[in-house]
């Protein structure tokens, strides 16, 4: 703007400029009006809560960072896994496997009397020069326990952490965790079942197809046999048979890599599996057979013994870590899981090392059989079921019996497997009916004990009424497991 006309403007200012300009002295305090100015700090130092005093924070609350982490289904043999619905920071905490904190003793005894499906959600420790274990057997919607293993780039690490003179044991971030990551952390060990290298063929389109079948019914067995040619370097040979071999478990229990079978992949079955998040075990109760050849390493070495399960625990070591945060690390957990013991006891591995010279192919069969039971819903209200120690499976009616300690009750256990003798002699056993009848006979209740409670008695298995698990809590056995399903399936049939 010319200077003139600039000056000719202040010396006549228009309306409008002079009403605002009245307007603006309105708001013009005079001195004596003002608030004295508070002196400026030289340098903001921003109050940033360190990760230790975060993570001691959310143990003594009792709570996760729910808005910060989300559990998703990722496929039915990973199960559940923790993501990221925010950013942490390398060191941040991330969340504490929480769960009843027991000592070795308690353990074991616990140990005893859990189904092994449970036991993989015990967490052994060392703490003071004891072993300690954490119980995180309860689904309590707690988000800890249900964080998977990842060896190669885990993205976080256990430390275990002091609070009112109690152990926990706590995630915290290892590097910069971005929006939908999945929370991992190096279980430890070397043989974990899923960690191994698996044939291509059983991550292959068709067996992913066959995974998808499964779902499409609440109770579905589908095999598929899947030939495969390749040259072998050398191939161990390795029998994985019914019954408890290791192989078997290590399908069962997660051989396919991570991601294999993603929700996205599973398509429009994804929403369902999201919903069914925290429906029990059975819903997943997922058994991957496979008789293959593996190609791998030298049969000579145990690759397929378990290690760091049911042995101790290394010695934690105490000292500021990597967080930067007063802590012990944690040695890797020892989730006692079935698919330890089992392959413990029950592989075969024979070698059959190709000649060096052999450059023939190998041809390979690779059976796979999927079976899937799915329990998402109680068959009485619809509501959905989540897995308690004893009983089996509990919907919402459950929910107030269970605070107020009368389900789950010796007494109701036992009752309840008496009943299921009884139903199940009638032949009546499983029935929507039949679970509410139970209910009202012995609690004068709604209680939906479906089937599939750890208490269906032996008799299930031999076809007559033998009653000798009535009241015994003792891990069932897989030819129980295998009677139950199978009943589980005849039923089901028959009644869909
Ligand atoms: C403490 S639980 C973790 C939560 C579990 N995914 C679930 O849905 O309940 C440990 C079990 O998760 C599964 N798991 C953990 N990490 C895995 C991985 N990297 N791949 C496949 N399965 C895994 C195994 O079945 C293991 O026994």
């Amino acid at each position: 703007m010319p200077q003139k006309l600039v000056a000719k403007r202040q010396k006549n200012p228009t309306e409008e400029e002079e009403a605002a300009a009245a307007a603006c002295s309105l708001f013009m305090l005079s001195e004596e009006h003002r608030r004295p100015r508070k002196a400026r700090p030289q340098t903001v130092m921003p109050r940033r809560t360190t990760p230790l005093q975060d993570a001691t924070n959310h143990i003594l609350a009792g709570r996760d960072k729910n808005s910060m982490l989300e559990i998703k289904y990722i496929n039915p043999v990973k199960g559940r896994g923790i993501f990221t619905s925010a950013v942490f920071s390398q060191g941040d905490f991330v969340v504490e496997y929480r769960g009843e904190l027991i000592d070795a003793a308690e353990a074991e005894h616990r140990r005893k009397l859990y189904h092994d499906a449970r036991s993989i959600f015990m967490f052994d420790f060392t703490w003071k020069l004891k072993t300690w274990c954490i119980d995180g057997t309860l689904e309590d919607g707690s988000f800890g326990r249900l964080v998977n293993d990842e060896h190669k780039s885990p993205n976080c690490r256990m430390k275990l952490i002091e609070a009112e003179g109690k152990p926990h044991l706590c995630l915290f971030a290892l590097k910069e965790i971005t929006t939908g990551t999945e929370i991992t952390y190096d279980y430890g060990g070397k043989e974990w079942p899923w960690r191994k290298e698996i044939p291509h063929a059983l991550t292959s389109t068709a067996a992913q197809e066959s995974i998808k079948d499964s779902f499409q019914d609440q109770i579905r067995s589908s095999t598929v046999f899947i030939k495969e040619t390749r040259e072998r370097p050398g191939v161990q040979s390795c029998n994985m048979t019914s019954g408890s071999s290791a192989c078997e478990t290590q399908l069962s229990g997660a051989s396919i890599p991570s991601g294999q079978h993603s929700v996205a992949e599973l398509g429009d079955h994804a929403h369902d599996l999201e919903l069914n998040v925290f429906s029990t075990d059975l819903s997943r109760d997922t058994e991957l057979r496979a008789e293959c050849q593996s190609f791998g390493p030298t049969p000579d070495s145990p690759v397929h013994e378990v290690q760091c399960v049911g042995g101790q625990c290394s010695t934690v070591k105490e000292g500021i870590g990597e967080v930067g945060v007063q802590h012990q690390e944690v040695s890797p957990p020892m989730f006692s899981t079935d698919l330890a013991s089992e392959t413990k006891s029950g592989l075969e591995c024979q070698s059959s090392r190709a000649a060096p010279n052999d450059s023939a192919c190998e041809c390979t069969i690779h059976k796979l059989v999927f079976e899937l039971v799915r329990i998402d819903k109680c068959w009485i209200c619809h509501s959905p079921l989540t897995s308690i120690r004893w009983p089996g499976l509990r919907c919402k009616h459950n929910e107030d019996m269970l605070a107020s300690g009368t389900f789950g009750s010796p007494h109701l256990s036992e009752t309840t497997a008496q009943d299921n003798e009884d139903m199940l002699a009638s032949g009546t056993f499983g029935s929507p009916h039949l679970s509410e009848t139970t209910a009202q006979d012995d609690l004068g209740n709604s209680v939906c004990v479906t089937s599939g409670s750890p208490h269906l008695p032996d008799s299930v298995t031999q076809g007559s009424r033998v009653s000798s698990r009535r009241c015994v809590k003792k891990p069932w056995t897989e030819k129980e497991i295998q009677a139950v399903m199978k009943w589980f399936r005849s039923r089901r049939l028959a009644v869909g």
